[in-house]
């Protein structure tokens, strides 16, 4: 396969990147792109068409960052595309209320039946930093819950001991995030329900909610353990605290009716963002509407945003899940289990140490011969070799994301043809290691 590849250009992405950083910290709107932890230049994309994008050298690749997620039917959708159009040819913000966000809220409880009212926002961050206020104003309680390595955006709250960037770059606390603030989050390892319930014995009547990433998506991809969300589902009832499923990365990616759909648990708030953007900004929360009639106007609890449900967002996040039918995700399922067999089959062709956990469409290969249930065990994976291997596929013409703590995003329009040559391109990148 290497004979075939064309050396891959790069000189136009170093002097884009290099002017970046003139005028953006970093060079980058956001950490991870900067491809810092694989020691490379980021790649600047020009297009981006179905499930290929293309770069200002002139390159192509077979993609599985999808916008780090949101993109479930590839790049530049036509449906997706017409219909932002459609509705920017109409004016692109009101500040008023349209049809659009109620046929938007109405398609979501419909399709996630804990969600009986949801308030869109802009973005995940925004999502989970409106839930937590909301749960603490409920519970009138301080205290919250979280896991290690899991990301939920980077409100001062959630930012401990966070997954993402924040794991890529070795920052487990940020500068910045008073220790008045931090106190209040209390960090346990995913799928240890064991440490949850001692955590409960101590200050449960103190903790407003626990927030979990029903899959963790930001450590790698790492599967709930059987009975993990139940067992959070029981204890905070228990104690009369609120869970948070945080979505932003499962909803609408893992099953039709989002994760909780797929193990069968009901929270009491539910997180959104990505794929119900279809691209755009946006995020949302919702859930019982007991609890969310709290928020204003109809409660005390405030929350605002001045391009909140806006018009293009909601035509392109609409248009995104009326496409969502049942058939696509098995079709999902069917192409990522491809995935995960060939690269299963390629590691033991060359002898070499791997897991690769999977749910649905988010698919995330270590380098290590643990089982992969938590940040320490994903820390395990060994992350020079996971360096060597993202720029062999690089070369190759497959862009994955650049970091061992995040996973690869599998999407309806990814055919049989692209997914065996993506796994001949592994094979390859794995026999040059
Ligand atoms: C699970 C999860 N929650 C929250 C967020 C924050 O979303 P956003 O980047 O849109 O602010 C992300 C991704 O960044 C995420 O993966
Ligand atoms: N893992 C993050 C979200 O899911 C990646 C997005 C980002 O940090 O830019």
């Amino acid at each position: 396969m290497s004979e075939k590849v064309q050396k891959r250009q790069d000189e136009r992405s170093k002097e884009a990147f290099a002017k970046a950083k003139t005028v953006i910290p970093g060079g980058v709107n956001s950490p991870v792109r900067a491809f810092r932890s694989v020691g490379l230049n980021p790649v600047f994309v020009d297009r981006g068409e179905g499930y290929r994008v293309y770069d200002i050298d002139g390159n192509s690749y077979i993609d599985y960052v999808g916008s780090w997620g949101p993109l479930i039917m590839g790049h530049a959708h036509p449906k997706v595309i017409e219909a932002i159009v459609r509705t920017a040819e109409k004016g692109t913000s009101f500040g008023a209320p349209t049809e659009l966000e109620t046929m938007m809220a109405e398609m979501v409880c419909e399709r996630v039946p804990s969600v009986e009212v949801v308030r869109m926002v802009n973005s995940g961050t925004e999502a989970t930093m409106s839930a937590l206020r909301l749960a603490r104003g409920y519970t009138k309680r301080t205290k919250i819950l979280k896991f290690e390595g899991s990301y939920h955006g980077h409100a001062d709250s959630l930012l401990i001991k966070a997954g993402s960037g924040v794991a890529t770059l070795g920052l487990p606390d940020s500068p910045g995030v008073p220790e008045s603030i931090a106190s209040h989050t209390i960090t346990v390892p995913y799928n240890d329900l064991q440490a949850v319930k001692a955590v409960f014995e101590k200050f449960g009547e103190q903790i407003a909610c626990i927030i979990v990433e029903p899959v963790a998506g930001n450590m790698g991809v790492v599967p709930p353990l059987p009975g993990f969300l139940q067992g959070l589902r029981d204890v905070t009832t228990t104690y009369g605290s609120l869970l948070i499923f945080d979505e932003v990365m499962t909803g609408f990616r893992v099953h039709y009716n989002c994760a909780q759909g797929l193990f069968g648990i009901t929270p009491d708030l539910t997180c959104m963002g990505k794929v119900i953007g279809g691209g755009l900004p946006v995020g949302a929360y919702g859930g019982k509407r007991e609890i969310m009639e709290q928020i204003a106007p109809s409660g005390p609890i405030y929350q605002a945003g001045t391009l909140s449900g806006n018009p293009l967002a909601m035509a392109a996040g609409y248009t995104t899940l009326s496409l969502l039918t049942p058939e696509v995700y098995e079709l999902l399922e069917r192409l990522s289990v491809r995935l995960q067999l060939g690269f299963e089959a390629n590691a033991a062709k060359y002898g070499i140490p791997s897991t690769i956990n999977r749910v649905g469409s988010m698919v995330c290969p270590f380098f290590t011969e643990m089982h992969v249930v938590n940040y320490d065990t994903a820390k395990t994976s060994d992350l020079e070799r996971f360096k060597a291997y993202f720029a062999n596929m690089l070369d190759l013409g497959v862009s994955v994301a650049p970091s061992q703590f995040e996973g690869m995003f599998v999407s309806a329009v990814h055919d049989e043809a692209a997914i065996d040559a993506t796994i001949a391109a592994h094979d390859e990148a794995l026999r040059r290691l």
